[in-house]
């Protein structure tokens, strides 16, 4: 693979440090990690890499190498989400439901990606959970939707 393109050694190890934040609000036990490879495709504009959707889970943490492709729904118009060297993308919005999102195919590939997604996991639990506070818009702190 080339120098340029992320190892997922080092995906993996991004994902890693996002976790231990999230973990203290107890999301770590359901994290599952989705490794992504889109192969340069030499007719983009034919195919599409991830069709339109919305994660299922609380929220979904991803690094997403150089490039590119990766769109968000907004007001119905596709929004790049244009990769910036060592961030991660956090897809949520402030009601828990992830915003509806999709990839393109690309000539320049391969494009790589790590999802991380963050639920309760998989065994049931009575534990009650609340939105984060952090990801919360101002006017939204004291009334919680969910
Ligand atoms: O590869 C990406 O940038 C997005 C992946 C994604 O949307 C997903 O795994 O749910
Ligand atoms: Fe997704």
């Amino acid at each position: 693979m080339a120098s340029q393109h992320l190892s997922l050694k080092k995906c993996c190890e991004a994902c890693e440090n996002s976790l231990s934040k999230i973990s203290r609000y107890g999301l770590h036990g359901g994290a599952r990690y989705l490794s992504h490879y889109y192969p340069a495709c030499p007719q983009p504009e034919l195919t599409i890499g991830i069709n339109k959707h919305s994660d299922g889970d609380f929220i979904t943490v991803l690094l997403q190498d150089h490039i590119g492709g990766l769109q968000v729904l907004h007001h119905n118009q596709w929004i790049d989400v244009p990769p910036k060297p060592g961030s991660l993308v956090l897809i949520s919005n402030d009601k828990y439901i992830s915003v509806e999102h999709r990839v393109l195919a690309n000539k320049v590939g391969p494009r790589i990606s790590v999802a991380c997604f963050f639920s309760t996991g998989a065994s049931p639990s009575s534990k009650l959970y609340g939105p984060i506070a952090e990801l919360l818009s101002e006017d939204k702190k004291g009334s919680p939707v969910h």
